[in-house]
């Protein structure tokens, strides 16, 4: 049996294995631009984020109908359970989607399908966080904003992706004022390939109560200890950090030195499909490269049940975090 672990950075696009991909696509007659399968998997060498995030909003093209959300999304739900996932903070991004019409009813209905059985079909309890893609305009955020606003009963929180550089989380402090004041939960991405700076603008701009990645933090010792002095989650992706080149390999990843100078840090999968690994995958690999211990692999799986927005359900979140106690590594 896995460790439990709540799963607190996924997002759910990134998640379509190329066999799916190949699937959705003869499905809905779109075509794709890899002959097979494995020429698909070739093209998954990255050199930067960019070059990552072009693939992966290429291949939403095959994503057109509310059965293929629902498709992905309990595909997913299958694999991360499998792997000890008992609650997942799933991330969408609408605007990937509405871009090329497909309407945002279409994605959240067709996701929801799935989540709400998730607790029956996989032991898998879930919550949904609506992400703007940082490279489009404020003002498509706040249009986005705006059209979720019948789902809002489906959406617990927001988020902020895609490609960072140049991108301050400022550039958005109109939106996430918005969606606080809708009673919206708040992360955004920061610190993945951007400076310190828009880890601090994230905290102080944006009002996050999680920041996605956060790794450049340690070029800044006082962020450092202000993100250990207010428990501020980091909710980091060490397979798509190697994949990303964010790091040069797993075992030069600082997840070691995060946790030693106290922050309160989680490990997920980002975009498994695409960088080798769901969340269980994840933890077995920094226990094999990054030496950790049986405490600090508990560490990590106590600290996503206590980041994750269950603040609604205490009970679980005990029930959870009991379970973590009481697991015995095999
Ligand atoms: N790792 C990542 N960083 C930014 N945007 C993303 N969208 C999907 N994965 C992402
Ligand atoms: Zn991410």
């Amino acid at each position: 049996m896995p460790l439990p672990k709540a799963e607190l950075h996924l997002h759910i696009e990134g998640t379509l294995e190329p066999e799916l991909a190949f699937e959705l696509a003869a499905r809905n007659g779109v075509p794709l631009p890899y002959a097979t399968v494995g020429d698909l998997r070739a093209a998954y060498d990255f050199k930067d984020l960019q070059s990552f995030l072009d693939l992966y909003y290429e291949l939403t093209a095959v994503l057109r109908t509310e059965r293929d959300f629902e498709d992905l999304a309990d595909a997913y739900l299958a694999r991360a359970a499998a792997q000890g996932v008992r609650h997942a903070e799933i991330f969408f991004d609408p605007q990937a989607h509405t871009r090329r019409g497909v309407a945002l009813g279409t994605v959240v209905e067709g996701l929801w399908r799935a989540l709400g059985r998730g607790e029956d079909s996989h032991g898998v309890s879930t919550r949904l966080i609506m992400c703007f893609l940082r490279d489009e305009s404020a003002e498509s955020a706040l249009e986005t904003l705006r059209a979720a606003e019948p789902y809002l009963d489906r959406i617990a929180g927001v988020g902020l992706d895609s490609a960072e550089a140049g991108h301050p989380p400022a550039k958005f402090r109109e939106v996430y004022e918005a969606a606080a004041a809708l009673g919206l939960r708040r992360v955004a991405h920061a610190g993945e390939e951007g400076p310190p700076e828009y880890i601090r603008q994230a905290l102080d701009v944006l009002g996050v109560e999680r920041v996605d990645h956060g790794l450049r933090c340690l070029e800044d010792p006082e962020l450092v200890a202000r993100l250990a002095r207010e428990r501020i989650p980091l909710t980091l992706c060490p397979l798509s950090n190697v994949r990303l080149r964010a790091v040069d390999t797993l075992a030069d990843h600082p997840l070691p030195a995060l946790l030693d100078a106290g922050l309160l840090c989680t490990v997920n999968s980002d975009d498994p499909a695409y960088f080798g690994g769901y969340v269980g995958d994840t933890f077995d690999a920094v226990r094999d490269t990054l030496g950790l211990t049986e405490d600090r692999l508990r560490e990590l799986a106590r600290n996503s049940f206590l980041a994750a927005f269950l603040d609604h359900d205490e009970e679980r979140r005990a029930r959870y975090l009991a379970e973590v106690e009481a697991y015995v590594f095999p």
